[in-house]
Parts: structure tokens; sequence; C-alpha cells
């Protein structure tokens, strides 16, 4: 049974998904939270998270931690993306079960489903057809974890479940220009130029892809329902049901920033999946629904960014 006491393992706790679920845990009256950063834990490392889970036996783990970046940093490293997430995740499945983990929550992502999938997105649709090139060994990372988790469910009967969440955005998010979501680039790359009297901003692709925007807070709140309930199935898709284009994003970004100059869209970038809205249906019957509009969680995240970017004159513009 899971009480305020069981002791819980959040892998990734640092990162902007895992903290905010920390958060919302402690909020929630957990008192028994077990963290870990990369330098003294690595999870790549069977034998280090072997011995972590033999000395620390926790009761549940949630994983968020994971090799994370956005559209060029997947199509860059596909490696690294497949092996680190695979080595992640096989270590704490493996060692979760070998320990009698009571409760497992994988976290994923939207881009486990099909490059065509019919819109919005049932967790039916899983492995239907190809998957978009972009992030291929990532989604095919996932898929892997997914699918443990599901075995693991059925020949075991654990209680062991994936929360496939859109994408993502809120404090603590990567604001790196290469390596960064679409979302947090944007709030960099406009701000940035409005500092520079107002110059042209240059955004990647066509701004005709849709995606789906969930506040990481949101999500917390979800992973916080999946802990306190038994989910009866493996699969759930985590969003807000609604979508916008990147166009239309990069539009409502330099409004809120206050940047007065011109978009520009570089063509030479991939656009990636057209459109990857979520089904949310099977975990808004269950009871949770998102809650953050996005142009409340853009402002408030911007007021972070402000609050806690380091020097911006080192922030480079690509
Ligand atoms: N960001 C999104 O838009 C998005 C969308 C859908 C799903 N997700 C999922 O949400 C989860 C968390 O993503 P995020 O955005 O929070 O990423 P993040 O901010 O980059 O955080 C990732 C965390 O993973 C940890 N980590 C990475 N490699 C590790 C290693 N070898 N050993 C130990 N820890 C390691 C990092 O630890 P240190 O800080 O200690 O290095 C960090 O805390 C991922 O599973 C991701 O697939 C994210
Ligand atoms: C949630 C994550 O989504 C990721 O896919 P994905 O939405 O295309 O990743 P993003 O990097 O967020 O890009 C979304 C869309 O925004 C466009 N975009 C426009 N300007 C920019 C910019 O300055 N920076 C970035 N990064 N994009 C930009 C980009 O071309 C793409 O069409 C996957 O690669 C991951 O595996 C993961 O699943």
């Amino acid at each position: 049974m899971i009480s305020k006491d069981s002791k819980i393992f959040i892998a990734g706790h640092r990162g902007m998904v895992g903290s905010a679920v920390w958060n919302a845990l402690v909020d929630n009256g957990y008192k028994n939270l077990l963290g870990a950063n990369s330098k003294d834990l690595d999870l790549r490392n069977q034998l280090e998270v072997e011995y972590f889970f033999a000395r620390e036996k926790p009761q549940v783990v949630i994983d968020a931690a994971a090799r994370v970046g956005g559209i060029m940093a997947n199509k860059t490293y596909p490696y690294q993306f497949l092996m680190d997430n695979m080595r992640i995740q096989n270590n704490l499945i493996e060692s979760s079960l070998g320990h009698e983990c009571e409760k497992f929550i994988f976290l994923g992502s939207s881009c486990i489903y099909p490059k065509f999938s019919p819109q919005p997105i049932k967790e039916e649709y899983l492995l239907t057809s190809e998957l978009e090139s972009t992030n291929e060994a990532y989604a095919l990372a996932k898929i892997a974890g997914v699918k443990a988790c599901e075995y693991i469910r059925t020949q075991f009967g654990k209680d062991y479940s994936s929360l496939m969440p859109t994408n993502l955005y809120g404090p603590r998010d990567n604001f790196d220009l290469e390596t960064s979501h679409v979302l947090p680039a944007m709030i960099t790359k406009f701000h940035q130029a409005k500092l520079n009297n107002h110059e042209p901003v240059l955004l990647w692709g066509s701004g005709s892809p849709k995606r789906e925007f969930l506040h990481v807070n949101d999500l917390a709140k979800a992973v916080l329902f999946s802990l306190e309930n038994k989910l009866p199935e493996n699969l759930y898709n985590i969003g807000t049901g609604e979508d916008i284009s990147i166009f239309e994003l990069a539009n409502m970004i330099q409004e809120i920033v206050g940047h007065e100059g011109e978009i520009k869209w570089d063509s030479d970038k991939p656009d990636g999946t057209p459109r990857k809205l979520l089904d949310v249906s099977k975990m808004s019957d269950l009871g949770w629904r998102a809650q953050i509009k996005l142009e409340e969680g853009i402002r408030s995240t911007y007021e972070w960014y402000l609050e806690n970017s380091y020097d911006l004159k080192k922030v480079k513009i690509s």
C-alpha cells in the first residue's frame, strides 16, 4: 500500500519534470522522497543502480530521468538518445522488479506514436506505422520502456504503468538554443532580440507543424494522480487535448515577451512530425485534467526565465 511515508525514488529529480513532481509530492504530504543526481549515481551504470536499489529499496519509482532534447538534438545524436535512454530505463525497471518495488511510473513521450497517426492520437495507435525520422531513436527507446512495463504488468501482475506526455514546458526547462525544445527556444530568442533593439528572430522550419503544450505542473499532478490511484491499464496519454501551429506559438510568445521585430523562418531546419495531438480521454475519464492555459503558462514561465536566467549575454542565437 502506498502511503505518505512510502519511500519514493524520483529518478531525475533535478530536471524540469522530476523537480515539478518532487514539489507536487512534498506539497501533498509525502515525507520520504529519494533523489540522486547523475554525478553521484549514473543511471546508465547497471552496477551502480543495483547497489543503490539494494541499499535503499524504494517502494515506488518515478522515472523522470532521461536524455532529453529538442528536434535538432534528437536528429544529431540518435545513438546517444537510443542507448542512454535504453540503459537508464532498463536499469531502473530491472532493479525495481528485482527489489520488489511495488509501483513504477515510466515517463515516455508522445513521439512514440507513428508520424502520420490519425488525430487525435489514441493509445492504441502505438506501433501501427512508421515513426518520425528526427526522433526515431528516442521513440524506439521509449517504446521499449512502455513495453517492458506492460510485460511486467501482465506477466507478474505488478502496478507498473507508463504516462506519455505531450510537449512540456515550465520552470527549469532547458533554454539552450541548440538542444532545447521550441517553446523555451522561442522565449530565449525573442527576449534576446528584444534586448538587441528588436532585431529579427530566426525560427526553424516552416512554422506549419502543430504541437500540443502542457505545463509541467499539470503533468506533475497527473503523476500524483497515478501514484494515488491504481491505473487499470499500462499506457496513458497526458496532454491538454488542444494544439496550435508553431507559427501561432511564435506570435503568442513574441507578444508576451514584447518583441516588435520581424520573424524569419529557416527552411533548412526540419519541421518534424506535422501534428501530434493526443487523445487524452482515457486519463480524463479516470479524473485527471490539465488546468493551466497555454498563455498563462507561457507568461509565468517567462517570469521564471527572467528571474533565473544565467548571464544572458552569453546566450547565442542560432
Ligand atoms: N521536456 C519535454 O518536452 C518532455 C515531453 C514529454 C516527455 N518528457 C519526459 O519527461 C522526462 C523528464 O524530462 P525533462 O524534460 O524533465 O528532462 P531534463 O530537464 O533534461 O531532466 C532529465 C533528468 O534526467 C537526469 N539524467 C539524465 N541522464 C542521467 C544519467 N545518466 N544518470 C542519472 N540521471 C540522469 C538528469 O539528472 P542531472 O540533472 O543530475 O544530470 C535530469 O535530472 C523524460 O523521460 C522525458 O522523456 C519530456
Ligand atoms: C517532446 C519532444 O519533442 C521533440 O520533437 P518536436 O516536437 O519536433 O521538437 P521541438 O524541438 O520542440 O520542435 C517543434 C517544432 O518547432 C520548430 N521550431 C521553430 N523554431 C525552433 C527553435 O528555435 N528551436 C526548436 N527546438 N524548434 C523550433 C521545429 O522545427 C519543429 O517543427 C522530439 O524531438 C523529442 O523526441 C520529444 O519527443
